[in-house]
């Protein structure tokens, strides 16, 4: 049977990088502590965003201290794919790093995961040319004040960080970003609860791109003399691309939450999670900026090579040749740990 020669043509035409899934906006947010400007979200995706919540949250409190609400999905699924492409091409990214004391003993952890963060506490404020302003006094917020360089949401986060204020009746000052390389990548059980976020901080936490797990765990119960506890369930929710958690009330305080390593290494499966969070002192600015930036050099998504990179900036870059781009210090330290 013939086959047709446009089928054909398709079948052996070689593998050339896709076409990204957005037009790229003219506009761009700078700021002096952004490695590179950060450009404005795709008109066609602040359109749509307007139709977020794409689905209703379901409440999921049926269990001891739990309170969440859970959107499956919250950004409509005709942009999801196209915003995740954006993001993870167009944010800075840190392969943070640091000393932990265990025992008595220094150790080096690896963060087995790319971050990045954007945002300043409710002590502070950016003003319309990304200096700091302290909100009591007015007064320009001079240096030393914070251990780390602060700097603004882009637009592109903002955007959805106004969207999720509206649904949620949250505000919110700070935006985590996670990207998740492949199925090696994780986060182990913590909570968010801080003293920094205050009592019962509510977090809004978005997927996009692949499928991961998300699994919450009650905190160990001390039961009281002859008390009986029925022991809350473990929970998994399948977190799928534009879902959105709102988890608030009592859960920071008495839950955790993970994402597990899974099997099988596709690296081109990539994971991002965004979360909103409200900082409400000047500590859990220097404590978001030290793990999630970090000392060390800048990652950037390679469409080429489809991975994260060491980002050099171009002026730098005509001084150092391609043999001699600096090692990430991830790939020495001896020690690896799971945050
Ligand atoms: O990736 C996720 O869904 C969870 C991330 C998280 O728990 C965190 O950044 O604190
Ligand atoms: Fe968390």
């Amino acid at each position: 049977m013939a086959m047709k020669r446009g089928a054909l043509d398709t079948f052996f035409k070689p593998a050339t990088a896709k076409k990204p899934k957005y037009e790229i906006s003219e506009h761009k947010t700078g700021h002096a502590n952004y490695p590179f400007s950060i450009p404005h979200l795709p008109s066609e995706f602040a359109e749509q965003l307007g139709f977020a919540p794409a689905e209703e949250g379901k409440l999921l409190n049926d269990q001891l201290d739990l309170d969440l609400v859970y959107y499956e999905p919250y950004i409509p699924s005709s942009i999801a794919a196209g915003l995740f492409e954006f993001l993870r091409q167009e944010l800075p990214f840190y392969r943070v790093q640091y000393a932990i004391n265990r025992g008595g003993v220094q150790t080096m952890i690896n963060t087995p995961r790319f971050t990045t963060v954007f945002g300043i506490d409710a002590t502070a404020r950016f003003g319309d040319d990304g200096e700091l302003f302290d909100i009591k006094t007015g007064k320009n917020v001079g240096p030393g004040r914070y251990k780390c360089k602060p700097r603004p949401l882009p637009q592109c986060l903002d955007m959805l960080r106004n969207f999720t204020e509206g649904t949620t009746n949250e505000t919110f000052n700070f935006c985590l970003v996670n990207y998740y390389a492949d199925g090696q990548d994780s986060i182990s059980y913590h909570s968010d609860d801080e003293r920094f976020l205050g009592i019962d901080p509510a977090i809004a936490s978005f997927t996009l791109g692949a499928r991961r797990d998300f699994l919450m765990k009650h905190k160990p119960i001390v039961p009281g003399k002859g008390e009986v506890i029925n022991e809350p369930k473990q929970i998994k929710l399948p977190l799928g691309p534009g879902d959105m958690v709102l988890m608030r009330g009592k859960t920071q305080a008495n839950w955790l939450h993970s994402i597990p390593k899974r099997a099988g290494v596709d690296a081109s499966k990539g994971r991002i999670n965004i979360t909103f969070r409200k900082a409400m002192v000047k500590g859990g600015t220097d404590n978001y900026y030290q793990y999630n930036v970090g000392t060390g050099g800048v990652h950037r998504w390679n469409a080429g090579q489809k991975k994260m990179l060491p980002w050099v900036s171009e002026g730098v870059a005509t001084a150092v040749t391609k043999d001699e781009i600096p090692v990430v210090a991830a790939d020495v330290a001896a020690a690896s740990g799971q945050n």
